[in-house]
């Protein structure tokens, strides 16, 4: 009988499963989209329910599609989008208010106390993070501050935190199973990277009970059993879990210190494998865990821009400008350049390197012979522009300079973007046969834990090209664009 891996794939606006076999191929896929809420400017939540039962829905859907049987399943692997903070009851599971998402904005104002009393250097030392509303840490203070009787009830040890990973878990082993893994906890502004335990000092800071708190395992263990209920009648080790981001860095068998790779997807999430050393950034990078394995922790370096693929989306519903995203290339290619235009994509102020929350969009360079083919242009090419802003800081912080970027991601897709990005950088882009990196990488790391992959030397092995982008642009040329791109964002700092 053949067996499969399941990765769980749960992100920012659907829920995905998906089946691989032994050579990493992807067998079958399921995806379901859920509600967004955006309760007031700047908020983005989810319903934690919606997504349970988002989950169960494309688990059924893959394993019935495909016809793959329940117990042909050797393991699961859940990789998820990260920092998005559940609270819920310990005794009911009934959420206490929505998911907070991690692009939602509506702790910046503690983040912003916090500062002011002088915590951020305290914060960027444990944590590798900033004090930013983007990670988990000022979202269940804000949960247990606004929702009636919540801190209370915290403090009574009746309530559980969790990010997506943990409520997953916890759901799937039938409430029995409250953990997470290192790479989610180190996005929480709760846990001491170099010490890996939760860090009591900033749980002070944030009045965040300790009883809340998951227990952190390694990314590729048995952490239980699936309930019998929620997966037709079989017990699955659920033996993989991982931040979507440092998945996919796993996935890409980017397993050597310097290896990176760079998702492009709703936003744009660049990590670069530091090995066992936490480097810490002076230039707006997140020091991050990469992942822990076989008794190890290594650790990465992370730019995450926000606004990437979104400004595709963008360009499509809110101005227009075409049906379908693909189609961003065709238009791209029809000039051959944006003559002089510049679009700043920061819808919701700028992450890495400039971590500039009241900044907003802008477009700079416009005449009367602006065409809508050199907005698309310069909306496309604003993504490459980020990467290379966040590869300028890597590279100073690591003192490593890359030599390949091995990427990922819907955008990926778009044949111009990936050559302006080679141009740009001044490296090869190589685009894997497998897309899919964030799933597999949740299933190899199960699949190491049970035995289905032997090691990840075997993985690597896996890891095939389907195109790599030469750079050609002349170096006079590419520093005449990013001139200009530097310029633009900081004439966008300027108007706020
Ligand atoms: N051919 C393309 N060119 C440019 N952008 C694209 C293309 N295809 C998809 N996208 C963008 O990629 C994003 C979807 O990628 P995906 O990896 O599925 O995102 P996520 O996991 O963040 O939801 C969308 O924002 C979409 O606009
Ligand atoms: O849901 P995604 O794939 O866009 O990823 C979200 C990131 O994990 C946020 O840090």
């Amino acid at each position: 009988m053949d067996t499969y891996m399941l990765a769980l794939d749960q992100g920012t606006t659907s829920s995905r499963a998906m089946l691989f076999d032994k050579t990493g191929k992807v067998v079958h896929v399921a995806q379901h989209e859920f509600t967004q809420y955006f309760p007031q400017p700047g908020w983005v939540e989810h319903n934690a329910n919606e997504i349970w039962g988002s989950v169960l829905a494309v688990i059924a859907a893959c394993l019935s599609e495909s016809g793959v049987k329940p117990e042909q399943v050797a393991g699961i692997g859940i990789t998820n989008q990260r920092e998005t903070t559940v609270v819920w009851e310990r005794d009911t599971g009934n959420p206490v208010y929505n998911a907070i998402v991690w692009q939602s904005r509506q702790t910046a104002d503690i983040c912003e106390r916090l500062k002011s009393e002088g915590h951020n250097e305290l914060f960027r030392s444990k944590t590798g993070l900033l004090l930013d509303a983007y990670f988990s840490g000022t979202k269940v203070k804000w949960i247990l501050d606004h929702v009636e009787g919540a801190r209370e009830k915290a403090e009574r040890g009746e309530l559980l935190f969790g990010t997506i990973d943990t409520w997953l878990v916890w759901r799937l082993t039938g409430r029995r199973v409250h953990v997470t893994d290192y790479t989610n906890a180190s996005r929480t502004l709760m846990f001491n990277i170099h010490e890996l335990k939760w860090d009591e000092e900033l749980l002070n800071l944030l009045a965040v009970p300790a009883s809340m708190l998951p227990e952190v395992r390694s990314s590729s263990e048995v952490y239980g059993l699936t309930d019998r209920h929620h997966f037709f009648g079989c017990e699955i080790p659920i033996a993989g879990i991982a931040g979507d981001q440092q998945a996919a860095l796993f996935g890409q068998a980017c397993f050597e210190q310097g290896m990176a790779k760079n998702t492009y997807g709703t936003g744009c999430f660049m990590l670069m494998n530091t090995g066992g050393k936490a480097v810490a950034s002076s230039h707006g990078l997140l020091t991050t865990i990469a992942w822990g394995l076989g008794g190890k922790v290594e650790y990465a370096l992370e730019g995450s821009i926000f606004v990437a693929g979104s400004a595709v989306q963008w360009l499509r519903d809110g101005l227009r400008m075409f049906a379908d995203s693909k189609d961003s290339e065709k238009y791209a290619e029809r000039v051959a350049s944006t003559d002089g235009v510049y679009v700043v994509p920061a819808f919701v102020g700028l992450g890495a390197p400039y971590w500039d929350s009241e900044v907003r969009g802008a477009v700079f360079g416009l005449t009367r012979g602006t065409k809508k083919e050199h907005f698309v242009r310069a909306t496309l090419e604003s993504l490459a522009y980020q990467t290379k802003d966040v590869l300028t800081s890597m590279e100073a912080d690591s003192g490593i300079s890359l030599k390949t970027l091995r990427v990922d991601g819907g955008a990926v897709r778009n044949n111009f973007l990936m050559q302006f990005q080679a141009d740009m950088l001044g490296v090869p882009v190589q685009r894997p046969v497998v897309n899919e990196t964030t799933a597999l990488g949740a299933a190899y790391l199960a699949g190491l834990a049970i035995g289905y992959w032997d090691t990840p030397e075997e993985i690597a092995s896996n890891w095939a090209m389907e195109r790599a982008f030469a750079p050609g642009m002349p170096d006079e040329q590419r520093d005449r664009y990013y001139g200009g791109w530097k310029k633009a964002v900081q004439a966008a700092m300027v108007f706020k």
